[in-house]
């Protein structure tokens, strides 16, 4: 029986091209000849994977008997592009290092920028790794070399991996028409860079069990083989293990690590689960979990942060591609944030408080305008907050084009993948934690009202002349065809200082009476006296057209009127509510 394993997930990331492959694949050959010799390397099979994953086993450092214990790194080789956002964010719970592969010859490019920035919300720590120094002149290598390894220090210095190691290699040099015993170069260097900077995360078998699957294929005669790295909780020989996407319950007959069969299994394991038979088409890629522990959602109540790298502004009603989880989909963002008073809450991370008022926001606030994509000549980092007018924690609801199947508080991130890849522009635009999942198909009517986010509105007006000392006939603050009754009630403030209260509409054009409490002052009424005096004058006799009378000469002193209420966003009934 060999030893004890333990698993870590590595994340290759990187522009296109920049040899992520290659040092996949060079890891794992040098690591399988040099530090271990029996055949860890699984050839997964005939799947057409856009993730990679290939694997080495070391002795663990620091292990009393580092032969019976192995460090078993399971790499995960990001595709380029396009697709890299959606997968790296389904690896982004398991990925426990990221190495960022940069081709020395180019530095920082426009997808980098993008692992970088993936990296600082998904990752802890963070190795760079400068490939293919074989093309780099011979003379002039080392200076090459230190030269773009003081470009990625200046471009790191900004962000959470400051300071991280950098190290050259040349994971195939000679390029892909160089013969395939050319020796990489610095691949055992990068194996021990690596083991010292692993740090075993700790694993904790407790809460439902899910698996992030990246394999599914079947086995004639045995069931349907699901393999991937178990993201909470821990499983057993003969649990039932639901696939929500396929919405159905399986029972796991049989459990293999690494080759070998085991009856159980926890958080941070890669496993391979068989169960009774299904068509492995049917899952490509997605989660298992303890029955019904997922849910299905329509749409979602996000805690959200702008990337500051991302340009241009993130708007209400703006739609971006969602990626939680294996699943991308399209969704609608409503932006809310706390009233201004609140502005300096500390976030709260793990739930969302329905019993809050918040703010309805056209747009994300923030101060920046966005910054360039990281560049590697001027690494301006802006988007720097300056604390005092923008709030802690700002919030979206994001409606799904397709209902999701997630976990609670899972990452989310929002991105415009459908930008020019070419644009040496960010695509990703914002990230942020899954609060709360709005599980029934008619949330609008069912669960919305229940949210609080209002709308401030102010509305201004005149009076256009005192009844009696009590009470006032205001226009100019209503349409023609607004239903007055909505408003009655509602307070009013009187430029000259009094306070009124809107008491029933007046006439057909939008005029209104409105009952002063505290009576109209002697200067107020003067000036109101004045007016009404000169109107008199301009329609003389015409009582009728006096009522309505909108085209009459203004008065000599205008007495204004504001009105300001709340009008909850999310309210079927669009009352207006009295704002302080
Ligand atoms: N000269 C040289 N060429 C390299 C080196 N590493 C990779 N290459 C070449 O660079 C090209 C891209 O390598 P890949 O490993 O496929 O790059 P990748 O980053 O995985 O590319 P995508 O997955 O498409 O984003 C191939 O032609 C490799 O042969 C190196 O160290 N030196
Ligand atoms: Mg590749």
């Amino acid at each position: 029986m060999a030893g004890r394993r333990v698993n870590v997930n590595v994340g290759v990331l990187g522009h296109i091209d920049s040899g992520k492959t290659a040092l996949a694949r060079a890891l794992s050959t040098t690591a399988s000849t040099a530090a271990f010799d029996k055949q860890p390397q699984s050839r997964e099979r005939g799947i057409t994977l856009d993730l990679g994953f290939s694997c080495f086993a070391v002795p663990l450092p620091g292990a009393a008997e580092p032969e019976e214990t192995l460090l078993q790194v399971t790499l995960v080789d990001c595709p380029g592009h396009a697709s890299l956002i959606r997968t790296i964010i389904g690896g982004a719970q398991i990925i426990d290092l990221m190495m960022l592969v940069i081709d020395v010859t180019k530095g920082m490019q426009t997808q980098s920028a993008e692992c970088l920035v993936i990296g600082q919300i998904a990752c802890q720590k963070l190795i760079v790794v400068l490939n293919k120094i074989d093309l780099l002149a011979e003379g002039k290598r080392q200076t090459a070399i230190d030269k773009m390894t003081r470009k990625m220090q200046k471009t790191l210095e900004n962000t959470k991996f400051r300071g991280a190691p950098i190290i050259p290699v040349a994971a195939k040099p000679g390029g892909p028409e160089a013969p395939e015993t050319e020796a990489p170069q610095g691949i055992s260097e990068l194996i021990e860079l690596l083991k010292s900077q692993i740090s075993i995360p700790t694993r904790d078998p407790s809460g439902p069990f899910l698996m992030s699957v990246d394999h599914c294929f079947s086995i004639k005669g045995q069931g349907t083989v699901m393999t991937g790295t178990i993201l909470s909780g821990s499983i057993s020989l003969g649990d039932s293990v639901e696939i929500p996407a396929l919405k159905v319950v399986k029972k796991v007959k049989s459990m293999q690590m690494f080759h070998t069969p085991v009856t159980s299994a926890m958080q941070g394991d890669r496993l391979g689960i068989c169960v009774t038979q299904f068509d492995p088409k049917l899952l490509e890629r997605g989660l298992v979990c303890a029955p019904e522990s997922l849910h299905t959602v329509h749409a979602a109540i996000i805690s959200v942060e702008k990337i500051s790298y991302f340009r241009g502004p993130l708007q209400t009603k703006a739609k971006f591609h969602i990626t939680v989880g294996h699943e991308t989909v399209m969704g609608r963002l409503l932006f809310f944030g706390p009233a201004p008073s609140s502005f300096d809450r500390e976030p709260v991370l793990d739930s969302f408080d329905f019993s809050r008022e918040y703010v309805f926001q056209e747009q994300y606030l923030c101060k920046d305008a966005a910054p360039a994509v990281v560049d590697s000549d001027e690494n301006k980092q802006t988007g720097q907050a300056t604390e005092d007018c923008c709030p802690q924690q700002q919030w979206a609801l994001v409606e799904f084009e397709k209902p999701i199947t997630c976990p609670r508080l899972s990452l989310v991130i929002g991105s415009r993948l459908d930008a020019d890849i070419h644009a040496n522009a960010c695509r990703l635009a914002f990230h942020g934690l899954l609060l709360h999942g709005l599980e029934d198909r008619g949330y609008a009517e069912s669960i919305l009202p229940t949210l609080k986010v209002y709308k401030l509105k102010h509305k201004h007006g005149l009076v256009e002349r005192a009844m009696d000392d009590y009470s006032v006939i205001g226009r100019s603050l209503f349409k023609k065809e607004t239903n007055i009754q909505l408003f009655v009630g509602l307070k009013v403030h009187l430029s000259t200082g009094e306070q009124g209260v809107i008491d029933s509409a007046f006439g057909q054009s939008g005029k209104f009476k409105v009952h002063i409490p505290g009576g109209l002052s002697p200067e107020s009424k003067k000036i109101l006296m004045t007016a009404v005096k000169k109107r008199g004058r301009a329609g003389h006799g015409e009582a009728a057209k006096q009522e309505e009378g909108a085209e009459r000469p203004e008065p000599a002193q205008h007495v204004e009127l504001s009105l300001s209420f709340k009008r909850y966003v999310f309210d079927t009934h669009k009352r207006m509510v009295q704002s302080p």
